[in-house]
Order: C-alpha cells, then sequence, then structure tokens
C-alpha cells in the first residue's frame, strides 16, 4: 500500500477519526459510493446544494484528468441511525493535485495543490483539519514535492501551518462610457479582436493558459475545471451552461489565438457594468487588445475584474489613469516551502550575491541555516551545521520565507512588520537586492 493510500490510526479517545485517501476517479463510468459520499461533505461545507449523481460523474470526470487525490476523515464508529449520516461519511475533507508554479526563467517548479478542505460543523475545532494537513504536508515533502500551494477561504487559517501570502489579486473598476484612452493608441490596437461563441473558450482554454502560465511569474497550474468555468459551461455547483456569458478572441498578426476574455453584463448599483469572467492574455498586445475592445463597449458604464494584477499595464497604458479605480486587494496564492534548499535553487535570481537565513518551521519540513549563494542567475543552497559555527543574517519562520520566495513582499517591509529579524546589519538589504523581482508575481487560478 503506498503511502498515500495509507490508513492512519490515533488515540481513539483523543482522535475518533480515521484519515482515508484515494483517487477521485470513476469505476467502469461510476462513481464510487466512497466518491459520492466525499463530494456530499465537501457541498455540506462550502455551503453547496446537495451533489446530484449526475453532477458528482461530472465533476469527478474532470479530477481524474487533474489526478486529484481526495482525503476523507471517518468516524470509527457512530450511532446515527440508518439514512443518517454515518461512518460512510467523511466529517472531514481534503484534496490535492499537482502541478507547476512559475518560479522564472521558464521553470515550473512542481508544486502540491490544496483544495476542499472542510471539516462538518459539528466536529470543528477538534484538531482535524490540523491531522489532514500534517499528514498531507508530510506525504508531500516525502514525495520530493518542495512547495505546497493554496487559495484560501479565510485569511486567518493557513499561517499556522507555514503558509504565506506570496500575491495578491486586486478588484479593478474601469470606467469606460465614451471608450478607452490609451497614450499610445497603437499599442492596444495591434491584431484582431472578434466576438466568438464561448464554447469556444472551453476548447482554446487549455493551449492559451499554457502559453500564460509559462510566461507569467507567479502563475500556477489550472484544474480541468478552469475550461468550463471560464467559457461559462459549468462549474462547481452549477453544471448548467450560464446564458449571458459572451467571449472575444484575439488574433495576433499570423491570425492565431493568443488571448481571450469571456464576460457577462451586470447590473452594479444603477450602473451599466460587465464582469470579467476570464482574461487569458499570452503577450503584452492581446492584454492590451482586450481591454481596448472592452473599452469600445456601447452602453457599459464600467467594466470590473476581480483577477487585476497589482502592478497593471493596463494603469499605465491610460490616458486617464483616474478612471482605474483599485476597489479592493486581497491575498490570493498562498505557499508553503517544504524543500528549502530544493525551492530557493530552482527560482529565478537577476543578481548574485549571498545571504546566510535561519528559517524555523514548526512542521520541521524547512526549517535550518541556509547558505544562498548565488552566480550568474543561479542559486545554490546549502544547509549549514547548527552548532553555532555559522550565523545567519536573518531569521525568519517559514510562513515569512513562503511569503517572500516570489518577492512579492520585501523583507525590508517584513522586517518592519515584526516578522522577521535582522541578526547581521545588512542582511535585510542583501536579501532584498537577491531576492527583488523585475514584475510583480501574480497569479490567475484559484482553487
Ligand atoms: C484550501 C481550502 O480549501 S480553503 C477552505 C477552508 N474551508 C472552509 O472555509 C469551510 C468552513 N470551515 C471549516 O470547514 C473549518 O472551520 C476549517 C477547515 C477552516 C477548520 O477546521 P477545524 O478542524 O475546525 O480546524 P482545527 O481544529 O484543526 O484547528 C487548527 C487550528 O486552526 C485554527 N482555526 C481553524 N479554523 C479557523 C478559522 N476559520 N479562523 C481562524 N483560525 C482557525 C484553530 O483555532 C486551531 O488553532 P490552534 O491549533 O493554533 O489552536
Amino acid at each position: 500500500m503506498s503511502s498515500e493510500h495509507s490508513t492512519h490510526s490515533r488515540n481513539p479517545r483523543s482522535f475518533p477519526y480515521e484519515l482515508r485517501t484515494f483517487p477521485s476517479r470513476l469505476a467502469e463510468g461510476k462513481v464510487p459510493e466512497e466518491v459520492a459520499a466525499w463530494q456530499q461533505a465537501v457541498s455540506l461545507g462550502f455551503h453547496g446544494d446537495a451533489t446530484s449523481a449526475e453532477e458528482a460523474a461530472k465533476y469527478v470526470a474532470s479530477e481524474e484528468v487533474d489526478g486529484r487525490m481526495c482525503t476523507g476523515a471517518y468516524l470509527k464508529d457512530s450511532a446515527a441511525p440508518a439514512g443518517a449520516w454515518g461512518i460512510e461519511y467523511p466529517v472531514a475533507t481534503y484534496a490535492y493535485h499537482r502541478k507547476g508554479l512559475n518560479v522564472g526563467a521558464g521553470t515550473l517548479l512542481p508544486v502540491h495543490q490544496i483544495t476542499a478542505v472542510t471539516v462538518r460543523p459539528s466536529h470543528r475545532r477538534r484538531g482535524l483539519l490540523r491531522a489532514m494537513m500534517g499528514s498531507d504536508l508530510a506525504q508531500a515533502k516525502a514525495a520530493g514535492i518542495p512547495i505546497a500551494a493554496l487559495t484560501a477561504s479565510e485569511a486567518t487559517i493557513y499561517g499556522r501551518f507555514g503558509f504565506g501570502v506570496a500575491t495578491h489579486a486586486c478588484d479593478i473598476e474601469v470606467t469606460v462610457k465614451g471608450g478607452l484612452e490609451f497614450i499610445v493608441p497603437a499599442a492596444a490596437s495591434q491584431g484582431v479582436v472578434e466576438i466568438a461563441d464561448p464554447t469556444v473558450v472551453r476548447d482554446l482554454h487549455d493551449g492559451i493558459f499554457a502559453r500564460v502560465h509559462g510566461a507569467s511569474y507567479g502563475s500556477i497550474g489550472r484544474h480541468d475545471m478552469y475550461r468550463l468555468s471560464s467559457s461559462g459551461q459549468g462549474n462547481y455547483g452549477a453544471l448548467d451552461p450560464v446564458k449571458n456569458i459572451r467571449a472575444a478572441l484575439h488574433y495576433d498578426a499570423e491570425g492565431a489565438v493568443d488571448g481571450y476574455v469571456t464576460y457577462k453584463p451586470v447590473q452594479d448599483s444603477g450602473r451599466s457594468a460587465v464582469e470579467i469572467v476570464d482574461l487569458l492574455a499570452a503577450t503584452d498586445a492581446a492584454y492590451l487588445a482586450l481591454w481596448n475592445f472592452l473599452g469600445s463597449l456601447d452602453l457599459i458604464d464600467v467594466v470590473k475584474w476581480g483577477m487585476a494584477p497589482v502592478v497593471d499595464p493596463l494603469e499605465w497604458a491610460m490616458a486617464a489613469k483616474r478612471l482605474y479605480k483599485r476597489t479592493g486587494t486581497e491575498d490570493h496564492l498562498w505557499l508553503r516551502i517544504l524543500d528549502t534548499p530544493g525551492a530557493l535553487a530552482a527560482r529565478e535570481y537577476a543578481v548574485d550575491g549571498q545571504v546566510a537565513i535561519h528559517v524555523g518551521d514548526p512542521l520541521g519540513h524547512a526549517s535550518g541555516i541556509f547558505r544562498i549563494e548565488i552566480v550568474h542567475g543561479k542559486a545554490t543552497v546549502t544547509r549549514c551545521p547548527e552548532d553555532g559555527s555559522v550565523t545567519a543574517g536573518l531569521s525568519m519562520g517559514v510562513s515569512e520565507l513562503s511569503s517572500l520566495y516570489l518577492g512579492g513582499v520585501s523583507a525590508r517591509t517584513l522586517q518592519a512588520a515584526g516578522r522577521i529579524r535582522e541578526e547581521e546589519a545588512g542582511a535585510v538589504a542583501d536579501f532584498d537586492s537577491l531576492f527583488a523581482a523585475s514584475v510583480s508575481p501574480h497569479c490567475l487560478t484559484s482553487f
């Protein structure tokens, strides 16, 4: 039995549950009962509708593409009467799939993406999340995965497990009444934008996303359901196509599609608005041209988007910068380094230099003193003895290192926030010169 399929036993008095891990996959075209019960528990945890058999089959078919592994926590025994949710329904759920994280220089680092974390209301605050997380991160580390990731329902949950915010997403509102004016109009009118049936986006999604992913620092792989949700062809909780979603494609000079936007009209405090469902642009030209198109929509006052980058070229392209309003900024991608040398050596660095850091990790996966030496943009990371012979310039927790990893926040900022300690004068500045990123990391994927 592989470690990923193991059953864990604990003292029944303190932990009357067993954890079981299994793949989300169809068996002879049908959803296995264990997987169906797990899907119901997830719906319950997120206050969704009960999942129909037809929906469960579609979810599982999609999750099979991702190689999703599900963990359930099951009561070892229960006095529940027949028909009630007894030992066959998990009281807690947890899942992962593994894709890639763009860490620069064309490297897609294997990443362990955690999702579908729920604990039944009647079993909360008894350590179920802690048990599932502890067991899962240990297995990911043992499998050689250098980093874990999630997008969180609340910002207060995951720091204690060593996760740190690595990217943010912004809510923006762009006033487009009368059209968008660009400082360099030619930069926003390359190629052609044309309306398409949204089903076309479902089929184009994977190819275009692969290009965007490969080119976008901080991007994380998308699960299969994105083909449907981006194109309005269904999502968790609602598999019927959404009728008011529209799509426009961007064609490059050779006539190849290198970007798209899907959007839908919404009423917004008396204003006529469209909301972007998904916008993928493999080139700068496609990005501005798609915005130029959105700016040309008649009868629309404002375009809204919830996934804009922290530093957005659109804002700098617009003649009337004040018509671009950032209405919110939220934590988006949380990372959790599991293998400090592996993760740090994979990242791209702009300048050469060296720094030594001390990393604390209550779970032990990432902790130690590490010397990071960068030559020609490549890091060599050496674990140092902890016998006092090596002094680290900086001390931080794994959550802080995970936030610093992509350069989305500086060590100076975390020092000012009281979260990292400078042990040797100048170490914060040295660290920042090495870890600074020329582009702000941005991730267009939630999971
Ligand atoms: C990646 C994702 O899937 S994000 C989705 C997360 N899921 C949800 O939001 C669904 C609704 N919420 C839930 O199902 C549960 O409340 C969960 C999963 C958030 C927490 O599960 P629990 O089993 O209650 O957590 P557990 O008892 O293991 O608590 C572990 C620690 O986290 C803390 N904690 C748990 N939930 C929260 C919370 N919502 N906010 C702040 N702290 C929390 C606990 O206080 C405890 O802290 P401590 O060990 O430092 O004392």
